[in-house]
């Protein structure tokens, strides 16, 4: 038996394909590099350079490793982009997964995780989102991720396939520097940005209702996130009936904008550093934090790295940036 996992020389899934190894699991990638970088994938994972688009390969990748379980994490991801690029968004998410499922389907493959995203639940208006919060996406991106849910849902139905959707909420940091995000598309990097250019990080609104007025989020390791993965991997292997989870993965914890931009200034020796308030992000939510229970119920897992641990794991890799 052996593990696929697409997206596997992206930023979250070579930590899955990392978490997955260490767990004894035999595991192989599938990336078509457009994000992915081919390094962080181990010399010795067999790395297959292709799209989840491209049913042949799929059938050929199935067949010569012999796959039993799949772990699905590639995908587009950036939401001003989906935006922009709605089609873009919709084949390569949508589509991919679709191509991705027929391909397990026909080769009788059993299990399957698939990366789902607190963006499914647009602007939640709860205190903590739980799995029953109803889904209500705000853009292409979260609503790819929706649809993919629906889809992976009904086939592991139809086709007795266990299927776990994770819903990640926000996730920060590295498990190693080489493993770090490279892109600048979220909080961490985009104030690491800042901080290098010797400019003044951005809170984007402070007039939010909430108490300082900033935007609160759920952080979540991406060492942490990966775990979930092996125990969400595990259970679908455990005998039994098909099986079908949806989880989110977050700490339940939340953290506003400006304690997380204070936090950043402290771990990287930027004390002193005043933040400039701009205008409102369009389409950003006051607050959204997880009700992380349910995993815990499920599988026994829980997050153990701290916010402080993502920040310092992810300027440990901003230090080696222009070395890729
Ligand atoms: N990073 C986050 O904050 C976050 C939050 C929620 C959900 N997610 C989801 O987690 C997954 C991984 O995200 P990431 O942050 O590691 O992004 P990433 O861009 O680093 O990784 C995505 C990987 O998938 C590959 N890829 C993209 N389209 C492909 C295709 N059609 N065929 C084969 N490979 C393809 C890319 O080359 C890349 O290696 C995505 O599904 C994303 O939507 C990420
Ligand atoms: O320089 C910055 C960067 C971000 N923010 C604020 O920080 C918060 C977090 O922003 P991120 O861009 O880091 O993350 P988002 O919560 O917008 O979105 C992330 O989490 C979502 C799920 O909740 C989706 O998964 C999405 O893909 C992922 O980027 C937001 O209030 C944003 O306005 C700032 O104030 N200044």
């Amino acid at each position: 038996m052996s593990y696929l996992i697409t997206g596997g020389a992206g930023y979250i899934g070579s930590h899955v394909v990392r978490a997955l190894r260490e767990a004894g699991e035999p595991v192989v990638v599938l990336d078509n590099l457009t994000t992915g970088i081919a390094d962080r994938v181990p010399e010795d994972v067999p790395l297959v350079v292709g799209s989840t688009l491209d049913r042949a390969l799929l059938d050929r990748t199935f067949a010569a490793h012999e796959i039993t379980d799949v772990v699905h994490l590639a995908a587009k991801k950036q939401v001003g982009e989906s935006v922009e690029m709605p089609l873009h968004y919709y084949r390569e998410n949508v589509h991919g997964l679709q191509t991705l499922l027929e391909a397990m389907a026909a080769a009788g493959v059993g299990r399957f995780v698939f990366s789902s995203s607190a963006a499914v639940y647009g602007m939640p208006d709860v205190d903590l989102v739980t799995e029953d919060t109803p889904c209500a996406p705000i853009n292409p991106y979260g609503e790819t991720k929706l649809v993919g849910e629906w889809m992976a849902r009904a086939v592991g139905k139809a086709h007795g396939i266990s299927t776990a959707c994770l819903r990640y909420f926000n996730v920060a940091g590295a498990a190693t520097p080489e493993l770090a995000d490279t892109g600048v598309f979220n909080i961490v990097p985009m104030v690491f940005e800042k901080l290098t250019e010797g400019a003044a990080p951005r809170i984007f609104g402070d007039d939010y209702d909430t108490p300082d007025g900033t935007c609160i989020r759920d952080y979540i390791h991406v060492a942490d996130l990966a775990d979930a993965h092996v125990a969400a991997a595990r259970r679908l292997a455990e005998p039994g009936p098909v099986r079908d989870l949806t989880l989110n993965i977050g700490r339940g914890e939340g953290v506003s904008v400006r304690e997380m931009i204070d936090l950043i200034c402290e771990v990287t020796g930027h004390q002193g550093v005043t933040a400039q308030v701009t205008p409102r992000r369009p389409g950003d939510p006051a607050r959204v934090v997880a009700a992380a229970d349910r995993i815990t119920r499920e599988l026994g897992w829980k997050a153990r790295h701290d916010v402080r641990e993502m920040i310092a794991s992810a300027w440990a890799g901003w230090g080696l940036r222009g070395r890729h």
